[in-house]
């Protein structure tokens, strides 16, 4: 085994935190998105905006240098909406199988740009969904080579939207996937994809 691929994600690091170890992470990484948000949303006065910053550092203090990336839960908590990382908005995944993904995502103002929602948001979404449409079902683990995306309509903020991903075709290595987020039923933003399949012999 490459050094490379001891740290490539797998669905067995489902069993790198306790049961309870899980919801305490997971509380935390909630309570990170409530303060991005209410930043976001604030105009604090001038002592509240001090005070705040400091509980946050405090907060940050508390949990120190942290750990190797290896021993890390945020993002690696597969079937944990957002999979415990707060960088892009919680997605929920309902249903995925070898070929075809469904979710809902709710966006916020923290990723909102004009009144719709961020451009640079919204691959997030779609890095999410087809990335895990792109490994599941036993498939050796791949990486985004290429997005393609179509801003049709503005993505609203406080709305839930759908969100479905299919597997277009597959070409060795290579697997071509297709998104949209919809919202009652209107396309309003469209990715294309392709993810390659790592090496079994990295160069
Ligand atoms: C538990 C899990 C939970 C999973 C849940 C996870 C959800 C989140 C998922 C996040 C996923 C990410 O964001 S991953 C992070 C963002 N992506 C990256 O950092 C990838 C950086 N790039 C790379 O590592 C590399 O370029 C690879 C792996 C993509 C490809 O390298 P390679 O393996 O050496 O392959 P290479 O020979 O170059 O190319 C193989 C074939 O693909 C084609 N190809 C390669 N790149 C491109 C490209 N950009 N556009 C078009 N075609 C391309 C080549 O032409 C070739 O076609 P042909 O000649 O064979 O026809």
């Amino acid at each position: 085994m490459s050094a490379d691929s001891r740290l490539l994600p797998s669905y067995a690091d489902l069993s790198i935190a306790s049961p309870a170890e899980r919801r305490s992470f997971n509380a935390l990484v909630d309570a990170l998105r409530d303060a991005q948000e209410a930043v976001t949303r604030s105009r604090p006065s001038e002592s509240a905006a001090r005070r705040a910053a400091a509980l946050l550092s405090e907060a940050a203090e508390l949990l120190g240098e942290g750990v190797p990336d290896s021993e890390q839960l945020a993002g690696r908590l597969w079937d944990e909406p957002g999979r415990a990382q707060a960088l892009a908005p919680p997605l929920y995944i309902d249903d995925v199988d070898g070929t075809s993904a469904r979710g809902r995502v709710t966006f916020s103002r923290f990723h909102a740009g004009v009144r719709t929602v961020h451009g640079g948001a919204l691959p997030l979404v779609f890095d999410e969904i087809m990335g895990r449409l792109a490994t599941t079902s036993g498939k050796p683990f791949a990486r985004t080579a290429h997005l393609t995306i179509d801003y049709r309509a503005g993505v609203p903020v406080d709305t839930e939207v759908e969100v479905f991903a299919r597997v277009k075709r597959v070409e060795g290595r290579k697997l071509f996937l297709s998104s949209e987020l919809c919202l009652d039923g209107t396309v309003l933003t469209e990715c294309q994809g392709l993810w390659v399949q790592i090496r079994e012999d990295p160069r």
